[in-house]
C-alpha cells in the first residue's frame, strides 16, 4: 500500500518486536526498506524472530528489558555502533494482567507501571538525547491501549497508558524544538499472540466483545502496522502530539466494560 523504499536508509527500533503487533510493524518497516532493530526480554525467541524477519531486510536484535537502565543503555550503544543513527523509535513493548483493582498487589502495580510508563519514558529520553536531538530529527510512536473510558479490570495499565498519552503531548511540544514528532496509537482489541496469554474469563468474553465493536470484528496486527508506518512516514510530517484510536470505534461503544471485572472477581475467588 505504501511507496516501495518509503523508509530506505532509515533506522528503526521496535521494542517488543519479536511477537504480535511489534513483529508486524517490524516486518512492514523492513519491507519498506528500513533497517530494523528489535528488542525484548526473551533472547531465544527474539533471536528466532530476527532470523525470520531477515528475509524481509536488515534486521538485528538485542535482548533488553525496557525497565532496566543498563540494558537500555547497551541497546542505545549497539544502535550507535552498528548504524550511527536512529530515525524512528516504536515503543511497543508492554503488557499487564487482568485483575480487579482491589486484588492488585503493590508489586503487581509497580511491575505494570514500570513496564508501560517508566520503560517508555526512559527509552524515549535516552534515544532523544543520543540520536534525535543531535540529529535535529526524529520520530517516536507509542503503542498504548483503548483507555477512553478508563480500563476496568486493568487499572494499572489504564493509568500507565494515560501517562504515556499525556507524555506524548508534552514531548511533542517540548521536542518540537528539535524537529521530533511524537504520536501514540491506541489499538482496540487486536487478534494477536498477546491476547492468547490472557486467562479464561478473557477468552470467554471475546465473542461478546467482538460483537460489541461497532465494526463487528477485532483489529489485525497489520492494521496497527499500517497506522505506525503512516505516522512514521512523511505522509504524517505535520502530525505530532496525537493519539490515534485504531479500534473500529470500540472506544465509543464496546459493550459492558464491567463484565470482565465481574468475571475476574468470580475467577479469582474460585482459585
Ligand atoms: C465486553 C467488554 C470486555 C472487553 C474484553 C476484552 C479484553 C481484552 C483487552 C485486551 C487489551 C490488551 C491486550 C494486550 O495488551 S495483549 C499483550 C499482552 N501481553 C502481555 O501482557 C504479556 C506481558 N505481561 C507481563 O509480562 C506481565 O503481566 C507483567 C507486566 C506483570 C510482567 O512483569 P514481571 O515479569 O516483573 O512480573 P512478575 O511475574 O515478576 O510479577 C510481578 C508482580 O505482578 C504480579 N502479577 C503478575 N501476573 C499477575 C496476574 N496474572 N495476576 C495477579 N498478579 C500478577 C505478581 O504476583 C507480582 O506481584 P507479587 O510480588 O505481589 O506477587
Ligand atoms: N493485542 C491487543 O489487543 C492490544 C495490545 N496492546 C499493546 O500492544 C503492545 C503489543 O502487544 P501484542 O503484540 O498484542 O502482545 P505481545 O505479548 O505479543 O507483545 C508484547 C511484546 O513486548 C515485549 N515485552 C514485554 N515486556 C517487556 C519488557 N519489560 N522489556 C522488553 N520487552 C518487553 C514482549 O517480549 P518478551 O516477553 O520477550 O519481553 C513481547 O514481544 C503491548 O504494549 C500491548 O499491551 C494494546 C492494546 C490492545
Amino acid at each position: 500500500m505504501f511507496q516501495k523504499d518509503l523508509f530506505k536508509d532509515k533506522v528503526v527500533l521496535v521494542t517488543g518486536g519479536r511477537s504480535g503487533i511489534g513483529y508486524a510493524i517490524s516486518q512492514m518497516m523492513l519491507e519498506l526498506g528500513a533497517k530494523v532493530v528489535i528488542a525484548s526480554r526473551k533472547e531465544d525467541l527474539l533471536k528466532q524472530a530476527a532470523e525470520e524477519l531477515s528475509q524481509y531486510g536488515e534486521c538485528s536484535y538485542l535482548a533488553c528489558d525496557i525497565r532496566e537502565s543498563d540494558q537500555r543503555t547497551a541497546l542505545m550503544e549497539k544502535i550507535k555502533a552498528d548504524n550511527g543513527r536512529l530515525d524512528i523509535l516504536v515503543n511497543n513493548a508492554g503488557g499487564q494482567f487482568p485483575a480487579p483493582a482491589e486484588t492488585i498487589s503493590e508489586n503487581g502495580w509497580d511491575a505494570v507501571i514500570n513496564n508501560n510508563l517508566n520503560g517508555t519514558f526512559h527509552m524515549s529520553s535516552l534515544m532523544a538525547r543520543h540520536f534525535f536531538i543531535p540529529q535535529k530529527e526524529g520520530c517516536i510512536i507509542n503503542i498504548i491501549a483503548n483507555i477512553y473510558r478508563g480500563f476496568p479490570s486493568m487499572v494499572h495499565t489504564g493509568a500507565a497508558r494515560a501517562g504515556v498519552e499525556n507524555l506524548t503531548k508534552t514531548l511533542a511540544v517540548e521536542w518540537g524544538d528539535y524537529n521530533i514528532r511524537v504520536n501514540a496509537i491506541a489499538p482496540g482489541t487486536i487478534e494477536s499472540s498477546g491476547l492468547d496469554t490472557y486467562p479464561k474469563p478473557v477468552q470467554d468474553i471475546l465473542g461478546e466483545a467482538r460483537a460489541a465493536v461497532p465494526l463487528k470484528r477485532f483489529g489485525t496486527v497489520t492494521e496497527i502496522a499500517n497506522t505506525t508506518c503512516f505516522l512514521a512516514s512523511p505522509l504524517a510530517s505535520y502530525i505530532s502530539g496525537v493519539s490515534l484510536y485504531v479500534d473500529g470505534a470500540q472506544h465509543l461503544n464496546g459493550g459492558d466494560p464491567m463484565k470482565l471485572t465481574r468475571l475476574m472477581r468470580a475467577f479469582t475467588k474460585s482459585r
